[in-house]
């Protein structure tokens, strides 16, 4: 018997008759005063999800219900590399944010669709929409501004219970075509023995520096801080396997966990895993109106290094998470009509 067959990347491509519906939908929400970039969006115009093609939605909807893939790709939305400006030289930089707003309405309404989309109080000021792009001095961070090192294989925000179902990455531009990195738990083949060290609360998942160094920086005197701030230093003890025994979701961050003590069992079963996540890992480039969407419970991510320029042609990403439900947040407060959680 031959090796099973590395999972597939499910594509749906618009049509140009999807595609420019879609960017009159844009348009139309542009003069919206509400930006996708603050809850205030999602609170206003849920409705128009409605108004997607219905192919797309279709598409969304059985991947959502069977969680057949780890990541599925939606190819042929709006880019005009011209009219989108420069890349910006740092996330909190705004400039060109009305040139990307289109693609900001179309990124937050792909995950409407999908479910909740929210964001923490940490990251980027709290913006719902995120840009990922080089910045200058973090080209070794283990973060979305890095480029010369490798992005490691990590669950978007592992560490936190409250984390996001669904990883959304919409290429702006990608002229080297750097490539995402997605690996399937599904793919993966493991001992019983390392299955179940796996499967035991033997491992800390820390919060990754971008969760404390951005408000360490900007506003040290919000709350969130200190949230992180003990989730990194008295991390619970978790599992890196979870759910369905024979059919795990997996959750790891290989540059921010720990072995929960000394444990030479729970250090190779790790080891053992992030082995496999090499071998079953696909690069996926996402290029410009290509949408990534990640299965964070199913899929791990990462990133191929890069050369930065800063000369206003980089690599260039809109980010948007989502959850399926935020009834229920285990960890988080939430104040009602808000989707930025710490
Ligand atoms: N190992 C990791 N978790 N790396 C990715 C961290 C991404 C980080 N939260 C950011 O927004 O830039
Ligand atoms: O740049 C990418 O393709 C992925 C970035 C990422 O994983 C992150 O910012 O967490
Ligand atoms: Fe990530």
């Amino acid at each position: 018997m031959g090796a099973p067959a590395i999972s597939a990347v499910p594509e749906y491509q618009l049509s140009e008759a999807e595609a420019h519906a879609i960017s009159m939908l844009a348009k139309s929400l542009r003069e919206s005063v509400a930006h996708p970039t603050s809850s205030a969006f999602y609170c206003e115009h849920w409705k128009e999800l409605v108004a997607l093609p219905p192919g797309l939605r279709v598409f969304f909807e059985s991947v959502r219900r069977t969680e057949s893939v780890g990541a599925f790709l939606v190819t042929g939305l709006p880019v005009d590399d011209h009219a989108i400006g420069p890349t910006p030289a740092h996330w909190s930089t705004p400039a060109g944010s009305s040139r990307t707003l289109e693609h900001e309405i179309i990124l937050a309404l792909c995950g409407l669709s999908l479910g909740e989309p929210f964001t923490w109080a940490t990251l980027q000021s709290g913006r719902m929409v995120q840009d990922i792009l080089p910045v200058r001095g973090d080209e070794h961070r283990q973060n979305g501004h890095g480029s010369t090192s490798l992005l490691e294989f990590h669950t978007e925000d592992g560490f936190h219970p409250d984390r996001c179902d669904y990883l959304l990455l919409y290429g702006l531009r990608n002229h080297d075509r750097v490539p995402t990195v997605v690996a399937s738990v599904r793919d993966v083949r493991l001992s019983a023995r390392d299955r179940k060290v796996l499967a035991a609360p033997r491992f800390h998942i820390l919060p990754d520096d971008e969760h404390i160094r951005q408000l360490e920086i900007r506003n040290p005197a919000h709350p969130a801080l200190r949230v992180m701030k003990r989730m990194r230093d008295v991390p619970e003890p978790v599992a890196v396997l979870f759910g369905d025994p024979a059919h795990p979701y997996l959750k790891v961050d290989r540059p921010f966990m720990r072995c929960a003590g000394d444990d030479p069992a729970a250090a190779r079963a790790l080891g053992h895993l992030m082995e496999e996540l090499e071998r079953v890992q696909r690069d996926v480039v996402v290029a410009p109106g290509v949408l990534l969407v990640v299965d964070n419970y199913v899929a791990v991510h990462g990133r191929r290094s890069f050369v930065s320029r800063y000369d206003g042609t980089d690599r260039w990403l809109k980010k948007l998470t989502v959850r399926r439900d935020l009834r229920r947040p285990v960890l988080s407060s939430r104040s009602a009509g808000e989707y930025v959680l710490y």
